[in-house]
């Protein structure tokens, strides 16, 4: 499996930013998305453009699109949506698939409650967006679920990983990228990753 820690001074600089208790709910959700910008950069860096000549300025010029690529991003809900409008930025043509799970805080298992996917699936690039990767069962319920309505190309793109949830992820999917802006020390008692952001979605919601 592909782990990508995005290595990048402006990507270091705005996860800083976030780690800051202090950094009030309107500051992290437009980092958050700035980060979302630079991860996907990353993570579209093998899109395949064609060549093509289109009436410049000053008469025909060669320039390049990108080919044929159909896309998805899924959010996970809540967080997830805190990086949606960053990756939208980059990805105006995306559709959007939707995907709500929440962490069961005393058995650290994943909740479905909500689930609406693009349509042909099967023709698409998934990129699932969470903030946070920290056992995995979250990220590994979603790619589970992608590939059971026929995805089979899928990437990760999250802020913050735990080792433990890159190490599940890499057993159970080994197909699936990663694109992150760092991989912390280690998960608390409490599953919380350290020394992490916290709890992204409250801090995305402003719901503390
Ligand atoms: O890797 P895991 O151990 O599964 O934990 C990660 C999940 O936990 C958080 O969501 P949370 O359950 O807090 O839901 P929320 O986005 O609604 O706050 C986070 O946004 C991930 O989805
Ligand atoms: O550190 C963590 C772990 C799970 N969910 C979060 O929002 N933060
Ligand atoms: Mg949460």
């Amino acid at each position: 499996m592909a782990v990508c820690v995005v290595d990048h001074p402006l990507v270091r600089h705005k996860l800083g930013i976030l780690r800051m208790a202090s950094t009030a709910t309107h500051e992290f959700r437009t980092v958050a998305n700035e980060l979302a910008r630079l991860l996907i950069y990353e993570a579209t860096k093998n899109f395949r453009t064609e060549k093509h000549t289109v009436r410049g300025w000053a008469g025909p010029v060669a320039v390049e699109a990108i080919s044929g690529k159909k896309v998805t991003v899924v959010p996970i809900l809540r967080a997830g949506l805190g990086l949606m409008d960053g990756v939208l930025d980059m990805i105006p043509g995306a559709k959007i698939s939707v995907v709500g799970l929440y962490r069961n805080e005393a058995t650290l298992e994943p909740v479905e409650y909500y689930v609406k996917l693009a349509k042909g699936l099967e023709q698409r690039l998934a990129i699932i967006l969470d903030p946070m990767l920290a056992t995995g069962g979250t990220l590994s319920a979603a790619i589970g679920l992608l590939k059971a309505h026929g995805c089979r190309q899928i990437c990760s793109l999250n802020l913050v990983c735990a080792p433990e949830g890159i190490a599940r992820i890499e057993a159970e999917h080994p197909d699936v990228a990663i694109y992150t802006a760092a991989i912390d020390e280690r998960l608390n008692e409490n599953g919380y990753i350290i020394p992490g952001l916290g709890d992204a979605g409250d801090r995305i919601f402003g719901t503390k």
